[in-house]
């Protein structure tokens, strides 16, 4: 059996389902219409387990799914080495929204991350405590700020909503955030550093990598029917 997981409500369900369904794979649910199971018109051996956009990056980091739709942020925030337990196979087109440095717009000389890192620097000194950045992502903003840019000096505020309004609120000093228009930045009097963009996540069918799924042609079968229905 090939169990896939595909988003069983938010902004990524209609069109996950539209593209298996394009690709010659038309989901019908078991039971009911609030069954979170469903499988596949006219092949009894895939699954489709129903979830949401987060728990998919999960059960896929698990294995406990071989397949799943869900954004490109969800997994790389979710999963330790991502790529060791997962294949990105196809990017979906749909559900982009980039993971970005944002800062206070008036922080006039604040430009690119280089200078975010001279603040840091110094900012104990000024202000007595270190600079604090509101986020939910965590795995994403210690990876981008101290593996890559070499920022140690930061201290992360957990934000599980509202993520924009931590600065005004006196929560935190800047944000990562993710963000799609831009207006809710905007909104805030927040601007994102020239080279502040963290990751460029969309919607992506991924896969668990698993030993059994090597030499399973249905493996490949899904990946070239979904690829072909973009
Ligand atoms: N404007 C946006 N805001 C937030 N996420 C967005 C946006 N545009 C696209 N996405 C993507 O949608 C995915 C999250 O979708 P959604 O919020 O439906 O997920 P969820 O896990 O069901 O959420 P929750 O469990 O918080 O209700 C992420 O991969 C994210 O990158
Ligand atoms: O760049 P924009 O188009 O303004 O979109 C970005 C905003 O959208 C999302 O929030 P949303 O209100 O959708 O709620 P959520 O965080 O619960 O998904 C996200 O958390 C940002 O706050």
């Amino acid at each position: 059996m090939i169990t896939i997981g595909l988003p069983s409500k938010g902004r990524m369900k209609d069109d996950a389902s539209a593209i298996f369904e394009r690709a010659g794979m038309k989901i019908v649910a078991v039971g009911n219409d609030r069954s979170y199971r469903g499988r596949v018109e006219g092949a009894d051996d895939i699954e489709i387990a129903f979830l949401s956009a987060s728990e998919i990056s999960r059960e896929i980091g698990a294995g406990t799914v071989d397949f799943g739709v869900t954004g490109e942020d969800l997994i790389r925030e979710g999963l330790a080495e991502a790529d060791k337990r997962v294949e990105v196979c196809v990017r979906l087109g749909f559900g982009h929204a980039d993971v970005v440095v944002a800062v206070p717009e008036i922080w006039l000389d604040v430009d690119t991350m280089a200078d975010l890192g001279d603040v840091a620097a110094d900012f104990r000194a000024r202000h007595g405590r270190r600079l604090a950045i509101a986020t939910k992502y965590w795995r994403l903003t210690q990876q981008f700020f101290s593996s890559q840019h070499g920022i140690q000096l930061y201290r992360i505020v957990e934000s599980l909503g509202a993520t924009e309004g931590a600065p005004a609120a006196g929560q935190a000093d800047i944000i990562v955030d993710i963000t799609s228009t831009g207006s809710t930045l905007k909104a805030n009097h927040l601007k994102i550093l020239s080279d502040g963009v963290i990751l460029r996540s969309e919607a992506c069918l991924v896969r668990a990598r698993k030993p059994e799924h090597e030499g399973d042609p249905r493996i490949a079968e899904v990946i070239a029917a979904v690829r072909k229905a973009l």
